[in-house]
């Protein structure tokens, strides 16, 4: 949670100001309708506080003066204003604003989508691939306030060993012409091995060509800026790519991860899985299914069984470091090594019932309990692998269920 000074006298702007807060759960405004006001808040907060939005006109500085006292703080701010003026939004972009945002229905989401960025782009690092020291030093200066992480390369091949040194670069600002490696061939080489939630590429040029664009971008770089191209521009590009990216990531976290438990899903178990058979060696598998799991939810509501499954997620993680492990549906789970073999398997999951057996995880709740069934060999299809584990899983239930049953003898 992170504390926003808000400055505004506004009654109206303020009504729309504090609906908008209550949206967030991650960002707390404090408001002050005065530069007054806002003088003693700074006096006693201003380590607490995490960045700004000011009214550019306030009845006691109707000049802009509270932009000059909040920077003195050295707050990320972002400013609001009732009327757009060209040269005013020169000179606060010149003092290190993040933004110079008209008051208008829709800037207000947007003010409020910059500070939660902000707090972002703390962990984002940038890297500016540029010859010339002049347009480095401008985009720095512009991208600085939003409080990124930048680093800087002055040609092609700097930018490369850069990005081989630092894996961790979430952006490449990149210009086409530079000596040693130009953009093209930079970007070329980088996208063979990196995909687009790995980095992210904006091109850049001075070349008047319009094609220029399409083939940075067919080169496989993300968006592309020709220069010379106003701050704003620059900032709102890098702002989108990286809210683009974010949400690739967690689309491809969905499709791999199962919602509750954070375990792989079936799907990404099982390819998880047909990489290691590719070895074409014997696997340990097993099948594990939580015991009378429908009273849980009959008896103690469905909260209650999400949270036991929750926790016997929790616990069969830390206890089987040495296997994959995957929520197959339901209180269904499957769990492969290449490293067990059955016995072993086996004897982890015994002592791995004695431990689940002690752990709460709804006051009043019965113990968790489950069966497991064991198999080891090979098979290309991990289908069938499963299925020999699911026979012995059904008679661990027949035998009286909270136990494994392993193959009587392993086959080779
Ligand atoms: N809370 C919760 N329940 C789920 C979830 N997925 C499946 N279930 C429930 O899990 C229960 C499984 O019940 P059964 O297949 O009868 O199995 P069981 O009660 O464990 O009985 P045995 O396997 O024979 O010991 C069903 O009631 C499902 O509705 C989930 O994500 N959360």
């Amino acid at each position: 949670m992170q504390t926003i000074l808000v400055i505004e006298d506004s009654p109206l702007v303020l009504k729309v100001l504090q609906h908008q807060f209550q949206q967030e759960s991650e960002l707390q405004p404090i408001f002050c309708a005065s530069l007054a006001e806002a003088e003693v808040v700074l006096e006693t907060f201003a380590g607490q506080l995490f960045a700004a939005l000011v009214d550019l006109h306030l009845p006691d500085a109707p000049n802009g003066e509270v932009v000059d006292l909040v920077l003195r703080y050295h707050l990320p701010t972002v400013v609001l204003t009732a009327t757009y003026d060209e040269q005013r939004r020169d000179e606060l972009l010149l003092k290190g604003v993040v933004d110079y945002v008209l008051k208008e229905s829709h800037s207000y989401t947007y003010a409020l989508r910059l500070l939660h960025r902000l707090e972002r782009n703390r962990h984002i690092k940038l890297l500016i691939a540029d010859d010339s020291a002049a347009t480095r030093n401008f985009i720095r200066r512009i991208l600085t306030p939003h409080l990124y992480q930048i680093v800087e390369a002055d040609d092609g091949l700097e930018a490369l060993r850069i990005l081989q040194e630092q894996p961790d670069l979430d952006l490449l600002l990149v210009d086409h012409t530079m000596p040693g490696l130009s953009g093209f061939e930079l970007v070329k080489r980088l996208r063979h091995e990196l995909k687009r939630t790995e980095l992210i590429i904006l091109g850049l040029s001075a070349d008047g060509k319009g094609s220029l664009s399409a083939q940075f971008i067919k080169q496989g770089a993300d968006d592309f800026l020709r220069k010379p191209f106003y701050p704003e521009e620059l900032n709102c590009r890098v702002m989108h790519a990286l809210d683009r990216r974010d949400l690739l990531r967690a689309l491809e976290r969905a499709a791999l991860f199962d919602s509750l438990t954070g375990l792989l899903n079936r799907r990404a178990f099982t390819e998880q899985c047909q990489q290691v058979l590719r070895k074409k060696r014997p696997v340990a598998v097993a099948m594990l299914d939580l015991d009378h799991f429908k009273r849980i939810n009959d008896q103690f509501g469905h909260a209650s069984g999400d949270a036991a499954l929750l926790t016997f997620a929790n616990a069969l993680r830390k206890a089987f470091p040495q296997a994959l492990q995957g929520r197959l549906g339901g209180e269904e789970f499957a769990l492969l090594s290449p490293l067990l073999s059955a016995e072993q398997l086996s004897q982890q999951l015994d002592r791995f019932r004695a431990q689940l057996a002690g752990l709460s995880y709804s006051p009043g709740a019965p113990p968790l309990s489950f069966s497991a069934g064991v198999y080891q060999g090979w098979d290309e299809k991990l289908e069938t692998l499963l299925r020999l584990a699911d026979d012995n899983l059904y008679q661990a239930k027949a035998d009286g269920r909270g136990r494994t049953v392993q193959p009587v003898q392993a086959p080779g």
